[in-house]
């Protein structure tokens, strides 16, 4: 098993070490959220905030960098985090639709190509393609990032939770699903319109818009559809159901609490269950050795 001591640690070479902050996605904003279902999913999970009544929510959005102080113009790859109150569970996703790593020993590998060699050398870009070409599932995710556009808003993006996840039904039938939040609108900019962006202008940028709403698009696994690596997308022929309404209504009054929290993503509910994916399983121990690092104030 990948100790995720080691995991963190070569995440800290890629950003730094910023005390206190998260050592991925450092900069970022909660929200006051209310998810309204539309009734469409209670017919292939039990979980109870996806049946009828409205559930609040608590949002995340931020950038992916563990450095707080990163300016925000960048193309650069960015979170938004959901924690449903009643019953509590998280969803978290990021604005590509795979991840870059089939393993955490992969993820490891990964880290290690993008920081072990001086930054902008020859050696690392070396390091960077051996990676590649050892792991080819992992190229589709490098291409989402390296074409990755920057958004006019977080209000303005797709953002998708990457893994396959288990619903359980009314039936006990047990189905195969992967998330997407759909904004509800699409815009882009590009890096030249957002160069002279300064940390955090997504954040507020948010908070002139709101209130914004994203509907939870489901999209159902066919049978050889692979569960276990959030590398490879499923078929965009594969049908779909709109689960539900999330509308994003202010910052939350407690920031300091609310950004201490943990957003975890095997936090599930009865009626969701992980699934075969070995990313997935492993994310709640990496994130509780970075919860525990800067609730340290490390
Ligand atoms: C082996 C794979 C991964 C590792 C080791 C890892 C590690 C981490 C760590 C340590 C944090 C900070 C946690 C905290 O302090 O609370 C984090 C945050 C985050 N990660 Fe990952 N991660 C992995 C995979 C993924 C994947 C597949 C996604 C795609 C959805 C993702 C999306 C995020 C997001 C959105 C956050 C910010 C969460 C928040 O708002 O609190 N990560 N990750």
């Amino acid at each position: 098993m990948t100790d995720p001591v080691t995991v963190v640690d070569a995440m800290e070479r890629m950003s730094g070490r910023h005390p206190g902050f998260r050592r991925a996605h450092a900069l970022g904003r909660c929200y006051d959220a209310v998810f309204t279902p539309s009734g469409a999913a209670a017919a292939y999970t039990t979980a109870v905030h996806l049946q009828g009544s409205p559930t609040p929510a608590i949002v995340r959005y931020s950038n992916t960098a563990g450095d707080p102080s990163q300016p925000d113009g960048g193309a650069a790859v960015r979170g938004m985090s959901v924690k449903f109150l009643s019953p509590e569970t998280d969803l978290v996703s990021l604005n590509v639709p795979v991840f870059m790593a089939s393993t955490p020993a992969k993820f490891l590998d990964m880290t290690r190509a993008l920081t072990d060699k001086p930054s902008g050398s020859t050696e690392r870009a070396d390091a960077v393609i051996a990676f590649i070409t050892a792991n080819p599932e992992s190229t589709h995710a490098f291409q989402e990032a390296a074409t990755i556009p920057v958004p006019e808003s977080y209000a303005t993006i797709r953002f998708w939770a990457q893994h396959a996840f288990v619903w359980v039904g009314p039936d006990g039938v047990r189905r195969f699903v992967r998330y997407r939040w759909e904004p509800a609108s699409l815009r882009h900019l590009t890096a030249e319109d957002t160069a002279e962006w300064p940390p955090g202008h997504l954040l507020d940028e948010l908070e002139d818009r709101l209130p914004v709403t994203f509907s939870l698009r489901v999209q159902f696994a066919g049978p050889e559809d692979p569960t276990n690596d959030p590398t490879q997308a499923w078929p965009a022929d594969r049908p779909e159901i709109d689960a539900g309404t999330l509308e994003i209504v202010k910052p939350v009054a407690d920031q300091e609490f609310w950004d201490r929290s943990v957003f975890d993503p095997t936090r599930l509910t009865d009626g969701i269950e992980l699934s075969d994916d070995p990313v997935l399983a492993y994310r709640k121990q990496a994130y509780a050795e970075g919860h525990r690092r800067r609730a340290a104030g490390a």
